[in-house]
């Protein structure tokens, strides 16, 4: 049995024993991400067991309240689970204070210099999980009040930042500029969660590691990309902060397009972080501002029964917001590799089933020897349900030279059904702690996203685009199919149904219902 490869076992950076201070600890994302990522590091023992967790917001709370706003998302599936939180939350203390006021920043450094004197360590990871509003305030009271460096004090500070970094690119180099003036770039780890997902970090290993895709992964094999990212829920809950950035600003000019960045860019000359990032910012600068004509938005609106609200039903949404929640566009790579090949980026909320996937799709084979043949497809399946498969044609088994489409399926349930899969959010707090950039944003990577994304945005912002209303629950808005079609994307004429590996996918003699499907 192979296995996925796990992170090394490192206890923070070498010579550095850590702090983790998070900032906005009361929060949503703290508790349903950061803390139950800390323990899972823990638990797994990625994470030196003298460690020490302070939370820091305006939330006044005691240790215990403190306790279970950490474990609240935290899963426990065994006994050495519960016995593993008891531990990591003697690690976890809480300190309140405002944003922005300095004597509550030299409180909270007086609490980090008693951590530290009681564990030994020497180096701080500000994890600011907190909205953008208070981001700078927090930064500026940080350096003013708790920042250290190893040439001076022998402690080492790193910063860790949440997206939405920017609304545009202006807003994004303004950011970017006060931040540069309290923190250096090495210092400053920028989070794009979907750069830590199993499969999006399996990119480069798909694409450097296989002879045979690398040389079909250009425009002469390629047909058109499609980078699909497809939610069950909609916004409910949080309406009010959406509709200020919409589908777009929430998911494609960072998730989406950072996948875009991995499955286009040239191989980098070594793995280390400067290296991919200089590729991704390079492939980034090949693409000229998307075009109102390759954009379609959507809205939704009550599900089809009536039972799940639309969009504008939410109280927080200003009423009659344009704001899109889904979003499909075409971008366009003017380099050697792709000039000319589509690649597709499609985005929405409240969607007929989860899932995240690239779909990469080669051109039809040459010449007429058989008819009726569906083109080759790579599909990466992010979440749920990790996958690699290949779609290809196949005799069909028996007498006669009849084709039918099949596939190679790598699901990772059944190859590697030994191996955990590390949430995202772990693995990106493992590499802040070992000090490795390469899997967060770098600000001149931020900079070639904005300028792909602004033009278009000040255009929607504008109301220039009436966003097409869609069931909650439903493919998305109507023209999505007639969208790809437009760019390129065949469905191909054989019906393909995938065999499950299951009894459920065995029709009554047994056989494999992939075996059921029409060829010609
Ligand atoms: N290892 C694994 O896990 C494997 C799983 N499978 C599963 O088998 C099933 C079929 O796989 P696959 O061949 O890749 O998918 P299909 O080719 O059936 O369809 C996928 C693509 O076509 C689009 N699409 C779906 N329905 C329509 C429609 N009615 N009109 C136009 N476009 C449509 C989808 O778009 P959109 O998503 O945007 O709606 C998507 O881009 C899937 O559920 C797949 O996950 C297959 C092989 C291996
Ligand atoms: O950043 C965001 O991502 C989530 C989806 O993340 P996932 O890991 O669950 O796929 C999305 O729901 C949210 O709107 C967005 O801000």
């Amino acid at each position: 049995m192979s296995s996925i490869t796990t992170p090394k076992v490192n206890q923070g950076d070498s010579k550095h024993l850590y702090t983790v201070i998070v900032l906005g600890a009361s929060g949503d994302l703290a508790k349903k991400k950061t803390f139950p990522a800390l323990f899972g590091l823990y638990k797994n023992k990625y994470l030196d067991q003298n460690t020490r967790i302070i939370g820091y917001a305006r939330t006044k709370m005691d240790q215990t309240t403190f306790e279970g706003h950490v474990s609240k998302y935290i899963k426990l599936k065994t006994e050495a689970d519960k016995a593993a939180l008891q531990q990591f939350l003697k690690l976890c203390s809480y300190q309140d204070g405002q944003y922005d006021q300095d004597k509550d920043f030299q409180n909270l450094e007086k609490h980090i210099l008693e951590v530290e004197k009681a564990s030994g360590s020497t180096a701080r990871l500000f994890y600011m999980a907190l909205p953008p509003s208070v981001f700078i305030p927090v930064a500026t009271s940080l350096k003013r009040n708790n920042y250290h460096s190893v040439e001076k004090d022998g402690i080492l500070t790193r910063l860790i930042v949440e997206k939405p970094f920017g609304m545009d690119l202006e807003s994004s180099r303004k950011l970017g500029r006060e931040l540069g003036a309290l923190f250096n770039e090495d210092e400053i780890y920028r989070i794009d969660h979907y750069l830590g997902k199993e499969m999006v970090k399996n990119l480069m290993i798909l694409r450097f590691a296989n002879v045979i895709f690398g040389s079909v992964w250009n425009r002469q094999s390629i047909d058109n990309v499609q980078i699909t990212f497809k939610e069950k829920i909609g916004t409910e809950g949080r309406g009010g902060y959406f509709d200020e950035f919409g589908i777009i600003r929430d998911v494609m000019q960072n998730h989406l397009l950072q996948i875009l960045s991995l499955v286009a860019m040239e191989p980098p000359v070594s793995l280390s972080a400067e290296d991919v990032r200089d590729e991704k910012v390079k492939v980034l600068r090949f693409i000229p501002p998307i075009v109102k004509e390759n954009v379609l938005l959507g809205q939704y609106g009550k599900s089809e029964d009536g039972k799940e609200p639309g969009y504008l039903d939410d109280k927080t949404v200003p009423h009659g917001s344009k704001t899109p929640t889904y979003a499909a566009a075409t971008l366009f790579i003017h380099n050697d590799r792709w000039s000319g090949v589509p690649f597709m980026l499609k985005c929405g909320k409240a969607l007929d089933q989860q899932k995240t996937e690239i779909r990469i799709q080669f051109k039809d084979v040459p010449g007429n020897l058989f008819t009726g043949l569906s083109r080759n497809e790579i599909v990466i399946r992010v979440q749920p349900n990790e996958a690699v498969y290949v779609k290809m044609m196949n005799k069909e088994p028996g007498l006669g030279m009849k084709t039918i489409i099949s596939d190679l399926d790598l699901s990772y349930s059944s190859r590697f059904n030994d191996s955990v899969i590390p949430e995202a959010y772990e693995s990106l707090i493992l590499d802040a702690l070992n000090g490795d950039h390469s899997n967060f944003v770098r600000d001149d990577e931020l900079d070639a996203a904005w300028k792909i994304f602004t033009p278009i945005l000040k255009t929607i912002d504008q109301g220039a685009i009436d966003p097409i209303p869609y069931a909650y629950g439903s493919r998305g808005p109507k023209g999505v199919s007639e969208f790809v079609a437009k760019h390129g994307y065949t469905r191909g004429e054989q019906a393909y149904v995938w065999p499950l590996h299951s009894e459920a996918g065995k029709d009554a003699t047994g056989k494999d219902q992939q075996f059921k499907n029409k060829s010609n």
